[in-house]
Parts: structure tokens; sequence; C-alpha cells
């Protein structure tokens, strides 16, 4: 019976000028639903069709004048997600006379693909082709082929571990699931969903699994804000990921120095060496205690428990096909913004079932002493995103008092966190490494040391802002760069670091607006105590499009790929991705590339 229907193929083909370069294998007249009479041309590439009575096209006919671009099309297979037969039903035609239509009842068949909004490009909207044929066999035929296309297709998911936060954002977790699921099966996608009881959940379970256990699904969705996808992040990496500890600098162990000169701004050569980011270097300190596999077990949905067996797998970082999914339904979304340029669930889901493809830096952060008289006992925590001290830790820990409020609470505590004003003392040691990546205006002013605070505006720097198939993100590093440890003392606004450029409803372009999603590099911003008023300027220009936020002489900014924080105080408390992390003494250090994720990169 195929046979004889590609036959039948055949004998309607045409060469198609739309397939350049590849081989066309069929072409067949059929309905378009709203379009009319089309021909449907089918290669590897893709799919397309221009109106039946083309070549004989009635100059005075209103489809022609009217319809004529909207009904020849090409869509290619790596934007189409589904194909499937939908039984009898009617198509609605278009006739030569303006505005006038009929239905015709045929067997469907509808193909399902995105489209980027023409309004703004990184904004994918999903569209669906019904197209109708009166034989049955033809439209089960189509469908098989584009399946096989579909089939070929590289990267897409079939089995993915979704986690749903019902309290992310407003409340809308599961919703937004609800309003996201039907892709996934049309894609044939198959989703294993976890709605989250509490806090935590989502890390127990992930970090409970077995390797063996994890890699039978192509990976993780959340469902939730950057609080969830990061709890997924450490359920993973915590048991997993083996590294050694942030390099810091020699003295870092040691308290802080009483040298009353250390007060003046000097940023000074604390050791010099190599920094190669392609090894384990620094092995200053202990492998990290975190990096011990355990023996856990893992409660599958049927309740059964299964116990980790010796011989479970490995994990290997950067894994080759394992991916995170992220379906925004939090506060804040930054790391969806930044990773897909839109804050859009059905953006995000087409992203993931067409299995797109982007690597993303992850930073380790090492907690020492929780406060001036703690012991020493290191903790390791993950970040895709953001970790901040003074104003940061102050406002979530303020922010944690109006949890009713939602997502308002942020700018609540903000305000209230802004008018108290307090400034912390600190010191801070960073790597400086010899790359061309470097913004040589940022070089120019750790040597000023930023000596010339609260002097209003410096010279603007050039910006590389991050897109998809980023050239930067795509460079390899080249071998052993030169580096040393460099140091910022005094009073400090707030301290943060950026993995990414932390894009979000109140700062549209970021926190730092050319950070890069993979190029090995955390962004530290100390913010030099100044006046309330400077401070609101700095605010002002963080909340609006193109500002400027990091030209102030207040401002501190240096691309490093590890620092070591110690407060000078009593306090040390930092907002964590969301979450309060007290930390007198802590050290960073960025892992380029470490996890893939199921996104494109923001077209922007
Ligand atoms: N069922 C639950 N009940 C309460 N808290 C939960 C539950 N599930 C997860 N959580 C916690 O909620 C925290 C915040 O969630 P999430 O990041 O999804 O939303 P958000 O904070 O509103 O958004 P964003 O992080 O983008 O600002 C997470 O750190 C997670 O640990």
């Amino acid at each position: 019976m195929e046979e004889n229907q590609n036959n039948l193929i055949a004998e309607n083909s045409t060469s198609d000028e739309h397939f350049n370069g590849a081989s066309s294998l069929s072409s067949l007249t059929l309905f378009l639903d709203r379009v009319g009479e089309v021909i449907l041309s089918l290669n590897s590439i893709g799919l397309s069709w221009e109106p039946a009575d083309s070549q004989n096209d009635d100059k005075t006919s209103c489809i022609r004048r009217e319809n004529h671009a909207e009904s020849t099309a090409l869509i290619e297979f790596s934007d189409v997600y589904a194909a499937e037969l939908a039984d009898w039903g009617s198509v609605r035609q278009l006739t030569k006379c303006c505005f006038m239509h009929q239905d015709s009842e045929m067997y469907l068949f509808v193909v399902h693909a995105m489209q980027r909004s023409k309004t703004k490009e990184s904004l994918w909207n999903l569209v669906e082709y019904t197209f109708g044929h009166r034989d049955q066999l033809v439209c089960q035929t189509l469908v098989k082929k584009i399946k096989l296309y579909l089939a070929k297709q590289i990267g897409r998911p079939k089995s993915l571990l979704v986690f749903v936060n019902p309290k992310s954002g407003k409340g809308n977790g599961q919703n937004i699931w609800r309003t996201v699921a039907p892709i996934f099966s049309r894609a044939k996608v198959r989703a294993q969903v976890t709605v989250t009881e509490r806090a935590g959940h989502a890390f127990d379970l992930v970090s409970s699994m077995t390797n063996r256990q994890l890699i039978s699904y192509d990976g993780i969705v959340a469902v939730g804000g950057d609080g969830l996808f990061n709890e997924i992040l450490n359920g993973l990496l915590t048991s997993r990921f083996k590294t050694k500890f942030p390099p810091v600098p020699p003295d870092f162990m040691a308290s802080p120095g009483d040298d009353p000169s250390a007060s003046v701004l000097d940023p000074r050569e604390i050791n010099a060496g190599t920094y190669n980011p392609n090894e384990d270097q620094f092995p200053l300190l202990p492998t990290s205690r975190h990096s011990e596999s355990r023996s856990p077990s893992f409660r599958t949905q049927d309740g059964e428990c299964s116990t980790a067996v010796e011989d479970d797998v490995e994990f290997s970082f950067p894994h080759e096909w394992f991916r995170f999914g992220l379906i925004p339904a939090g506060s804040t979304d930054a790391i969806v913004i930044c990773t897909t340029g839109a804050r859009d669930p059905i953006t995000s889901a087409l992203h993931i079932v067409l299995g797109k493809r982007i690597c993303l830096d992850i930073a380790q952060v090492v907690k020492w002493k929780a406060t001036m008289n703690s012991d020493i006992e290191p903790s390791v925590h993950y970040t895709a995103s953001f970790v901040g001290y003074g104003f940061y830790g102050d406002v979530i820990t303020e922010s944690e008092k109006y949890r009713w409020m939602g997502p308002k609470r942020y700018d609540f505590a903000g305000t209230k966190v802004f008018l108290r004003h307090r400034s912390y003392e600190a010191e801070i040691s960073y790597l400086d490494i010899n790359s061309k990546k470097s913004d040589p205006d940022s070089n120019d002013d750790n040597l000023n040391g930023g000596r010339k605070s609260c002097q209003g505006l410096k010279r603007k720097s050039e910006k590389i802002i991050c897109r998809a198939n980023c050239e930067v993100c795509n460079t390899p590093f080249s071998g052993k760069m030169k580096s040393k440890w460099l140091r910022s003392r005094g009073r400090f606004l707030s301290v943060g670091a950026a993995v990414i450029s932390c894009r979000n409803e109140r700062a549209p372009d970021g926190l730092v607006a050319d950070a890069h999603l993979a190029d090995g590099l955390l962004h530290l911003i100390l913010i030099r105590n100044c006046s309330h008023a400077l401070y609101l300027w700095h605010l002002t220009n963080l909340a609006k499009k193109g500002g400027t936020p990091l030209d102030f002489k207040f401002v501190e900014h240096y691309k490093t790929p590890a620092f070591a924080f110690t407060s000078l105080g009593k306090e040390g408390v930092w907002n964590l991705d969301g979450e309060i992390l007290r930390a007198h003494k802590l050290s960073a250090q960025v892992f380029r590339g470490l996890i893939s994720l199921f996104a494109n990169g923001p077209e922007v």
C-alpha cells in the first residue's frame, strides 16, 4: 500500500526551488487550512508549499493580491517538533473572490512548529499547519515521512525528569506546566513529573539518584524560578562533581592582618603564577569533602526503593548529552531570560523539545566560616547566576519577613535596605588573569584601586553582548595565562559576583550587560561606600535599559575566574540565588561550560 502511495507522490513530483542543494523527494497537491489548494514538497530539510494555481496565476484574482505571501512557505524540520494525523474534518479554503471562503471535508494531518514572533525575535510561538487530502493514505504516508525526518533531527530529548514548584512566583508553577505539557506529549517526549512538596525536595531526589537512574533521562527540567533551578543544579553536582576547592591567596586562612595602611585601597600583588583553566589548578587546599561519593537510595514513582549499586556508572562533567531545562514560573527568572532572551514558558518548552543546546558556566562557592568565631567547616554550593553580600544579603534577609507579599516583597525589602544605607568592612582578593578578555578599562581601575570613590562617572567601555552562537563563549581559552592575586579592602555597600548578566524585569540589561554564558569568568562587582545620592544614581542606572551602572568611580568591576572574601566585621550574610548563606569567609571559582542547557542563547 505504502509503495502505491509513493508512486502516487512520485507522479506529482516537481522540482522545488525552495530546497536549494537538497534533493526534493516528493511533491503533492493537497489542501492547507485557511489557504486552499497547495503543492506540498518534502525533502530532508523541510516542507514547502506554493499555491496550486501559481503557474497559471490570474493576476486579477484577490487571492493573488491578498494572500500570496502567506500561502507560500518553507518550514525547516529543525523548527518542527511534531506531526500527527487528525482524522476527518473540515479545511477552510479561500476562494478567488475577495474574503470569501468555503469549507471542505477531508482527512487531515497537522504539522506543529515554532515561529519567531514578528515583534521580538527571541519570543517563539506555536504554529500549526493543518493539511487535508481526500485519501487517508496520502495523509498517513506524509505523516510517516515527516516523522522519519524528525527522528533524524539531532539532540532532541525523549525522556525528561520534570520538577514543578507549585509555590514559585505567584504560585502558578502547576498551571504553567499544564500549559506546556501538551507540547511535550505531541513531541513524544516522556516526562516524569514531580510536584515539589517542600524546599529541598528536588535537591534530595536528584542528589540521591544513582547515575544510572539519572542518565536514563536526557535531562532535568525545572518549572519554577532560579531558586528551583539552583536547587536541582546543587542536587546534581554536590554528590557527583569531583573537584578541588577554589584557589585562594596564601594568607587567606590566616586572620586578616592589622596593617593599618591596608585600609588605603591599594590592590597589591599577592601571588604570581599561571592560571590554566583546563586543569585543576592551585592545589592549595585538600580535595573538597563534598566530592566523596555516597551510596544513596532513590524512591521511584511506584514506591520502590532502589539502592545505589556499587558499580554505578560515572557521570562526567561537562556531560556530552545530559541537559538542564528551565520553564519560567518564578519571581525573577534571570537564568531563563539570559539563556533564551525571553521570559516565556512556550518559548522555553520549544527550546527543550527542539533539542537546543548551550553551555553554561557554573560557580562553585565555598563557605569556610559562618561567623567570625566559627570553626573552619567548608560547605560547598553551586550557582548558575549570582551570589551577593551586603545590600544583597540584607535584602534577602529582610524579604524573608514579608514572604506573604509574593514577588513584591523584594521591592519593599529593597527600599527598606536602601534607606538603611549600611556598609560593611571586608577584604576581597581576586585572581587577575592576563587575558585578552579582560576589559582594559577595568584593569586601569584596578591599579587605581578605586581611590577616587564617590567621584561620579568614569569612562564608558565597549560591551560585547552575549547572543546565540556567541563568539566569546565559543572561543577556547588559549592554554596557560599569567595570573596574580589582587586585593581590595575597605567599606562596601555590596559585593556581588555574577556568573551571567542576570537580566530581569528590574534590571533589563542585567547587573553586568556584557557578561557571557560560557566565558569562564565571574564578574566581581564591588560597590564602595558612597553617598546615598550616588548609590541611588547607580541603582537607577541598573533599573533602566541602556543604563551604565558600572561606570561609576565607586564601582569596581573585575572579570575573574576566582575570588576570596573575608568579612572584617561581625556580619557575613550572603544571598546565594535567593537563599541566605551565612559566610564570614568565602571563596569561589567558576567552571567554564560545566553544564548544558536546553536553550539557544539570547536572540537579542
Ligand atoms: N513545594 C514547595 N513549597 C515551598 N517551597 C518550595 C517548594 N518547592 C520548592 N520550594 C523552594 O522555593 C524556592 C524558590 O522557588 P523558585 O525559585 O521556584 O521561585 P521564586 O523564588 O519565586 O523565583 P526566583 O528564584 O526566580 O526569584 C526554591 O529555593 C525551593 O527550594
